[in-house]
């Protein structure tokens, strides 16, 4: 059968002769851990190595403005690095252009290809646990929207106070850190664990309610069930408590 290439720069690609769509897996590791916002067929939690994540990437279209820039999540290089999200297969070109205009046009990353480890294998649909490509989209000190390394408190003042498009920059830190504890009970994040608390005493400082930060409830996510679930963007809602507690992986 012809290489099927799937073409992350929408140039809508296809295999030449069997007209197969081509599948491809994407890394989320913020946003769209909780938000994908696009068609997939399947969703898995897992691992990247060689780098952390850090809110070092400013945003002025989703979750900040041109005044007042939100912090977002990207990768850091860091060779003993893990970083822990979960991963879509997609079919087909529309995911890629939809997130080619969401995380690249308006948000200033750029595409690469990491090796993704899966948390949990199942045989029968071919998942083995062991590590594959996968579609990551990384904010680099290049882009013009790019923050860097600031004192931890800095950042936790600006998400406290920032709003934009998508709703509000506490929403962005607060999901993402709620995914962590549902899905990946005890992966280690330091850095994000520290931000949401100082967040969450800065809004309390306010006398504002975090849950009215919240926005709505984005529809859960079902994860890990290893069978082809094509979903809408309406994802169908299943609590997943993982078997065991993840360890911190200091590999
Ligand atoms: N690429 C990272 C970060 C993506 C991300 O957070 N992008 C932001 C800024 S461009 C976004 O799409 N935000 C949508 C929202 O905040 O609702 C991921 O895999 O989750």
């Amino acid at each position: 059968m012809a290489a099927v290439q799937v073409d992350i720069n929408n140039n809508n690609s296809r295999s030449s002769d069997s007209g197969v769509e081509a599948s491809v897996w994407i890394f989320g590791y913020g946003s769209l851990c909780w938000y994908p916002g696009f068609e997939y067929d399947k969703c898995i939690t897992g691992y990247i190595r060689g780098y952390v994540r850090r809110f070092w990437q400013g945003n002025t279209t989703h979750r900040g403005t041109l005044e007042k820039p939100g912090r977002v999540a990207t990768l850091i290089e860091d060779k003993e690095g893990i970083t822990w999200g979960c991963a879509f297969k997609v079919t087909g070109q529309l995911a890629l252009d939809y997130l080619k205009q969401r995380e690249c046009t308006l948000g200033g990353y750029q595409t690469d290809y990491i090796r993704f480890y899966p948390r949990k294998a199942s045989e029968w649909s071919g998942i083995s646990g062991q590590a594959f490509p996968a579609l990551v989209y990384i904010a680099t000190p290049k882009n013009d929207l790019w923050i860097g390394e600031e004192p931890l408190v800095e950042t936790a003042r600006q998400i406290a106070e920032c709003q934009g498009p998508s709703g509000h920059n506490v929403e962005y830190l607060i999901r993402l850190a709620i995914f962590m504890r549902e899905e990946l009970p005890g992966a280690c994040d330091e850095h994000l664990f520290e931000l949401e608390g100082l967040v969450r005493r800065f809004v309390a400082e306010a006398n504002v309610a975090i849950t009215s930060l919240l926005g709505n409830a984005p529809r859960r996510i079902r994860r890990d069930s290893h069978e082809e679930v094509r979903r809408h963007v309406s994802f169908e809602f299943t609590a997943r408590v993982p078997e065991k507690k993840l360890r911190c992986l200091h590999i």
